[in-house]
């Protein structure tokens, strides 16, 4: 089913937060110190009868997490799951067993999810004798009919999970899931253990299943292909939190969320529908424990907006934006440069062939004759009696220091914009002088960026499409890099409209 069908919600799910105690260790005790892991934090959806909706994200988005508190394999720390309008997490334990048989769960590990003393029959059986549902020749039919149904035979009812192949096992999975004839299924990577032609069988066995029995299913991957194959609508988890949301075809078209942008342009062979420019994607999902300010996805957004202050193209703003929270995170100054202690090229975004200030057999030196290296320099770590290399970039003469944390975050020299230019030259001298806290300082004094302060919410840029993102809001004013109105936006509700 299409959006725009839309049929009545079997699912909603409001404000669900899930919420795991990480405090560790006896310290964490004796301080009263506790660590939460905001694995899932405030999260909205609905599901309509017959829909597929795709949940996609990197790993450690809070994907599978999401998938378990809906049906309360784990419990949500906040918010409600209403299912046909009742509240799932205010259920006892036996009432919502037996609103399980409405909601299933399909495992992404076959093997681990099935019970290896049990026969397949048993394993599709043992669903029907929890709920009641037939006992002796009617369950027996009942299984055997199952097995046909996920494409297995009648015979296989004797084998041990053991006995079958990946792919079968998967169709084991599924046929104890369809046990309890559910309305909904939520499948947490269903196919990301299989071979790539299992992959196939597996998705189109999911979509006759739903053809024939009026399913509904909430298809958790990773795997932007799986998803936009499967998914009537498809929501992008960032950190915790749904950035993007729509009907597929929206969703993957632009304007999408620059977290989508740069998923899509992951994909080795995009599909030439997709027009994502090839952005890349760098780092990783940083810890739910102390999430990011503001937009979750600022320390990584290749499109993070610049502030209004400074005439900077956007590049340059991410690469000053990159350097302060390395800066603020980083344990010594070496790792700030494009050397590291050990002489070796570090990550220059200039590549191998870039020259490398540091070696004395780099064919030409690019700092300014005042700094260029000499071999009577004192300072001078990489003369060539030193054959261990640079021990300690600060050691280097100051306009050696600049080219290579220049290098290092793809900074040019001078910045285009003179107090930005002068902030930052401030903050390579504290670098140098081994002051890393107070460079730090400086630049998140000086280069915040809006996404850092706005939470975003969810704007809807089209029917059905809501992406959580700044630059997509009306209200938000990139000339003068805050909202017009002076508003913050405030609450999940859209509050405008891009189109
Ligand atoms: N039981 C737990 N206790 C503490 N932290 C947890 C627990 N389970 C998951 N996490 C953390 O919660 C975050 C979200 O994990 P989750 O498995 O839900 O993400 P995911 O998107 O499904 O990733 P993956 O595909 O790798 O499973 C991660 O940082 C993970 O380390």
């Amino acid at each position: 089913m299409r959006d725009g069908d839309a049929g009545e919600p079997v699912l909603r799910v409001e404000g669900v937060e899930t919420h795991y105690d990480a405090t560790d260790g006896f310290l964490d005790r004796l301080l009263g110190r506790s660590r939460r892991v905001r694995a899932v934090d405030g999260v909205d959806f609905e599901l309509r009868e017959g829909e597929t909706l795709g949940v996609v994200g990197e790993s450690g988005c809070g994907k599978t997490t999401l998938a378990r508190s809906v049906l309360r394999l784990v419990e949500p720390t906040a918010g409600s799951v209403y299912h046909r309008g009742e509240d799932l997490t205010a259920l006892s334990s036996a009432a919502l067993r037996d609103r399980r048989k409405d909601l299933q769960y399909v495992f992404q590990d076959p093997l681990s999810s099935l019970d290896p003393r049990l026969t397949a029959g048993d394993v599709v059986g043992e669903p029907l004798d929890v709920h009641g549902l037939a006992t002796g020749a009617e369950r027996d039919a009942r299984v055997r009919e199952l097995l046909e149904t996920v494409g297995l035979k009648p015979s296989h009812a004797a084998r041990y999970p053991h006995e079958f192949s990946g792919g079968q096992r998967q169709r084991l999975g599924i046929a104890r899931a369809l046990a309890v004839d559910p309305e909904v299924i939520v499948c947490d990577e269903p196919v990301s253990a299989l071979d790539a032609s299992v992959q196939a069988q597996i998705l189109n066995l999911l979509a006759d299943l739903q053809a024939e029995f009026g399913l509904a299913y909430v298809v958790i991957a990773h795997d932007l292909r799986v998803i936009e194959h499967v998914s009537d609508r498809v929501a992008v988890m960032y950190l915790g939190e749904f950035v993007e949301r729509g009907p597929t075809e929206a969703v993957f078209d632009p304007p999408y969320h620059p977290y989508t942008e740069a998923l899509l342009s992951a994909i080795p062979e995009p599909d030439p529908l997709w027009e994502g420019d090839g952005i890349r994607l760098e780092g990783t999902v940083p810890s739910p424990v102390d999430p990011p300010s503001g937009c979750r996805f600022h320390t990584r957004c290749p499109r993070l907006v610049p502030a209004a202050e400074y005439d900077l193209p956007g590049e340059v703003w991410r690469s000053l934006t990159d350097l302060k929270l390395r800066a603020m995170e980083a344990d010594g100054v070496a790792s700030l440069t494009a050397v590291s202690p050990s002489g070796e090229a570090g990550g220059s975004p200039a590549g191998d062939d870039a020259v490398d200030p540091l070696d004395p057999t780099s064919p030409t030196d690019p700092t300014s004759p005042d700094d260029s290296i000499s071999p009577d320099d004192p300072t001078d770590s990489t003369s060539p009696a030193d054959s261990t290399g640079p021990a300690d970039p600060t050691e280097v003469p100051r306009g050696t220091f600049d080219v290579l944390v220049r290098e290092e975050f793809g900074l040019p020299e001078p910045l285009p914009d003179a107090d930005a230019e002068a902030a930052v030259g401030d903050a390579i001298d504290a670098l140098h002088d081994d002051r890393i806290e107070e460079a730090a300082e400086l630049l998140d004094a000086v280069f915040v960026s809006p996404c850092e302060r706005h939470h975003p919410t969810e704007y809807q840029v089209g029917t059905d499409h809501g992406i959580a993102c700044l630059r997509y809001d009306d209200g938000f004013d990139e000339e003068i890099g805050t909202f017009a109105d002076g508003a913050e936006p405030t609450g999940s509700e859209p509050t405008g409209s891009a189109e």
